[in-house]
């Protein structure tokens, strides 16, 4: 009796001890104390546990961007417990209604690895990794290794692509010389008016460049690759380089030389940049003419050499553009320095109605003899004035083609007969200086690139680089 007595007891005060268990979870959970109680019970548990740090700093001693911080950085973004973290912060994500959560200065995040806690603290410029000593050595390897690939997978999904800036030297090293935006240009090579031969050829000259890492190491060659781009203003360069950018997924580095102090401030930007990346110097012909910068020469050709991205030993691609390559120094031309060179006409009738078709969606009109003629007589205009005047008038077709008729007559007569290229052949007679070296060192990169067998003599060529024939419309 007094057993089943004792037993019934027990059930009863177990049943009670539930209910009470239940009920206080759920007004824990209720009021948020649950917090507060886990946050105190960590607090005891850590009285029993000895830890470790490891600071991942964003900068090594030589001010070289710490690749692992990024990749600690895009894993930590990308774990769920971000979201339970005390505070974090809000950011429109690429596509519409889309939301993503960033790390804050000063955040911890917690992180399970096989069965281990694992606690990373965001300090300014630097990531703390707390771990228990009891399971470094078990976890801490397999760990580093999983960050690795979480965030190569997360990167190569989700890559957000950035437009970084140099600005004026503040001797403040901890903040680096780049200031990032991210880079949303909409160019495709797909929207731009160039000769689709050309455009095709530069895309499997950049897709080939990208797959050739073994191939460039086993030359011991820097893995980079040169492309200069030239020609009037308004003609697509900048495009261009963001129609690049965007075919790569590549990050943009646009490098302002008047910001630059000195050529040993041209080597740190360069060591300051990641791999994946263009690293573009616009208008260079400017400021070697103009002496604009505090960069000697031989500063500028050793930034093109790529010496120093040798140490980082990752894919770069280099872009310049010129208005003209005439008084440029042969030195900085040649082949190494740069591999491809892309001329950028102003328009011919083929450009324009490619232009025609993306602004005024029209595939032909009965004012198109008339524009052809035009351009046949040697008027051209550059896309960008072209394509402002069709934008103007984009609901009106007609008026628009009128006004480009009226313009090309007024400002656009003989311009086009002026194209760089043409004038080099044409005003000296025949091929000479440095025009016809370009050429032959042209042809030769030409024949290297896209493994042509015979190339005509340079004698009858006018576009011995990668010139696109637009003004021969
Ligand atoms: N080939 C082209 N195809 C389509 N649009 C073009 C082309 N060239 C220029 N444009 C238009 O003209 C505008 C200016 O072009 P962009 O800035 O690329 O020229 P640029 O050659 O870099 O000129 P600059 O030498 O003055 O810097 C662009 O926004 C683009 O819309
Ligand atoms: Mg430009």
């Amino acid at each position: 009796m007094t057993i089943l007595y004792n037993l019934f007891v027990l059930i009863f005060s177990l049943l009670l001890t539930c209910i009470f268990l239940f009920f206080f979870r759920v007004v824990l959970i209720k009021t948020g104390l649950i917090y507060f109680v886990k946050n105190k019970w960590r607090s005891i548990e850590d009285w029993f546990h000895v830890y470790q740090f490891f600071k991942v700093p964003e900068f090594n001693e030589s001010m070289q961007r710490n690749q692992f911080y990024h990749k600690v950085l895009v894993y930590l973004n990308s774990l769920t417990s971000i979201e339970d973290s005390d505070f974090t912060n809000l950011f429109a994500g690429k596509n519409p209604n889309e939301i993503v959560l960033h790390l804050d200065p000063n955040q911890i995040i917690e992180d399970d690895f096989l069965g281990a806690k694992i606690f990373w603290i965001n300090e300014e410029k630097i990531l703390v990794l707390k771990i228990r000593k009891a399971d470094k050595r078990r976890v801490l390897r397999p760990y580093l290794q999983h960050i690795h690939t979480v965030s190569d997978e997360f990167d190569e999904k989700n890559r957000e692509l950035k437009l970084y800036v140099n600005v004026v030297d503040n001797h403040d090293d901890r903040k680096g010389r780049w200031r990032s935006v991210p880079f949303t240009h909409p160019s495709s090579f797909e929207n731009l008016a160039m000769e689709s031969d050309l455009k095709n050829k530069v895309k499997s000259d950049l897709y080939s460049f990208v797959k050739a890492k073994q191939y460039y190491h086993r030359l011991g060659r820097v893995w980079k690759r040169s492309y200069l781009l030239y020609g009037p203003s308004g003609t697509g360069k900048s495009s261009f380089i963001a129609a690049m950018a965007n075919f790569l997924s590549y990050d943009v580095y646009d490098i302002d030389l008047s910001k630059v102090s000195n050529d040993s401030d041209l080597k740190s930007l360069l060591l300051q940049s990641t791999a994946k990346s263009l690293i573009v110097i616009e208008d260079l012909d400017r400021y070697l003419t103009d002496k604009s910068t505090a960069v000697s020469l031989s500063g500028i050709l050793n930034f093109m050499d790529g010496i120093l991205t040798s140490s980082c030993g990752e894919e770069r691609v280099m872009v310049f553009t010129m208005n003209s390559k005439d008084h440029v120094d042969p030195a900085i031309l040649r082949p190494g320095r740069i591999d491809v060179h892309l001329h950028f006409p102003l328009c011919n009738f083929t450009s324009f109605k490619t232009l025609a078709n993306s602004y005024l969606g029209l595939k032909d009109h009965k004012l198109f003899p008339q524009v052809e003629e035009i351009f046949r007589n040697g008027a051209s205009l550059s896309p960008a004035e072209i394509s402002e005047l069709m934008i103007a008038n984009r609901n009106s077709p007609s008026r628009a083609l009128k006004t480009v008729i009226n313009a090309l007559q007024t400002d656009g007569d003989g311009r086009g007969a002026l194209n760089i290229g043409r004038r080099s052949v044409e005003e000296n007679g025949e091929p000479s200086g440095s025009f016809y070296k370009e050429g032959i060192n042209a042809v030769k990169e030409f024949k290297k690139l896209y493994g042509l067998l015979r190339v005509k003599s340079c004698k009858q060529s006018q576009s011995l680089d990668l010139i696109s024939r637009q003004n021969e419309g």
